[in-house]
């Protein structure tokens, strides 16, 4: 038995300071951001614990352009490689990783070490994805050849053989168990992908006419039947750009800050999160203000501070 296992239930902060899955776009400074935006004490404060594992490390270079103008594929894989054993060792001291990125292609990362975890548990893996984009490109289908734009592609099994080969297995995923929400820049291939596979994509205008909270709530009821590992990614662009302006790839008309806030809380109330992810906070992208680190930390407190477990003691279990 591991020292923390009658310990109150705990989130791991996982960094992941760097944008090799988008060069240049400044999503490197999130994990810092948040820190120094006083995270931890701000945790603290209210009685939940977060542990700071440190940040994972990986290639600060990239690794050149190859077949359809893939960019960089050999560091992603390495950096999601370093996400995948630090949200992997959380997991395995009984904790809930919460990885800080960093760019979006390190979701890869975190959702292998949730999937195998998934895996010895006998649960399904569910993924809640908040993002302006279904990041489902495979090379082939990607415009830009960002490997940001493809990690939930390479979790369902398609794409580059370097990041098929994240994971101990693949798929890590079935586009089934994917639900996407505030989605609102899909290039022509990833959207036939996404009609292919199955995948739940709730773009803006559904989500204006059903209400995010609503398609959230029906999304945790199929994870709560299925019994499921819920794994949460999201993606500072969800947001629109008033209240996040530093990310990469801003697109406008996106969730309000109110609206995800109400969502998260509702997730964090439900108890299911095994794993969480917030990346492309791009905090030095934005000229003399700090309000996407704010909004940052509005959207993790809202969803901390509603997860009961962070608040209970577990009853004390005498092994025989
Ligand atoms: N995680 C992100 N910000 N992804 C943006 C992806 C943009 C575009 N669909 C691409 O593949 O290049
Ligand atoms: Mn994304």
């Amino acid at each position: 038995m591991t020292a923390f296992m009658n310990a109150r239930h705990w989130y791991g902060l996982v960094g992941a300071p760097t944008d090799i899955g988008n060069f240049g776009c400044g999503a490197a400074s999130g994990p810092a951001a948040l820190r120094a935006g006083g995270f931890l004490d701000r945790m603290r404060h209210q009685g939940i614990v977060v542990r700071d594992m440190g940040d994972a490390e990986g290639p600060a270079e990239g690794t050149g352009i190859g077949e359809h103008g893939i960019r960089h594929v050999e560091a992603t894989a390495a950096w999601c490689r370093a996400v995948r054993d630090g949200c992997g060792q959380v997991l395995a001291d009984g904790g809930t990783p919460l990885m800080v990125g960093g760019d979006h292609s390190l979701a890869l990362g975190s959702v292998a070490a949730a999937s195998a975890h998934a895996r010895k548990l006998g649960k399904p893996l569910h993924v809640f994805w908040f993002d302006a984009h279904p990041d489902f490109n495979t090379p082939d289908t990607s415009p830009s050849g960002n490997t940001h734009g493809m990690p939930m592609a390479a979790a369902c099994g398609m794409g580059h053989p370097e990041m098929l080969d994240v994971g101990a297995f693949t798929p890590l995923l079935h586009p089934h168990d994917l639900t996407q929400f505030g989605i609102r820049d899909v290039d022509h291939g990833e959207r036939a992908h996404l009609l292919r596979h199955g995948v739940r994509f709730h773009e803006m205008p559904e989500v204006r006419r059903a209400g995010l909270v609503s398609l959230v709530a029906e999304a945790l009821e199929r994870a709560e039947r299925a019994g499921a590992h819920l794994h949460v990614s999201f993606d500072m662009d969800a947001l629109d750009p008033e209240h996040a302006p530093g990310v990469g790839t801003p697109v406008p008309g996106g969730l309000t800050l109110d609206e995800s806030v109400a969502a998260l809380r509702l997730v964090g109330e439900s108890g299911l999160t095994g794993s969480f992810d917030l990346v492309e906070l791009a905090a030095v992208r934005e000229a003399g203000g700090s309000r996407t680190v704010q909004s940052a930390l509005e959207l993790l407190q809202a969803f901390l501070r509603a997860d009961r477990r962070l608040f209970v003691e577990p009853l004390a279990v005498r092994v025989a």
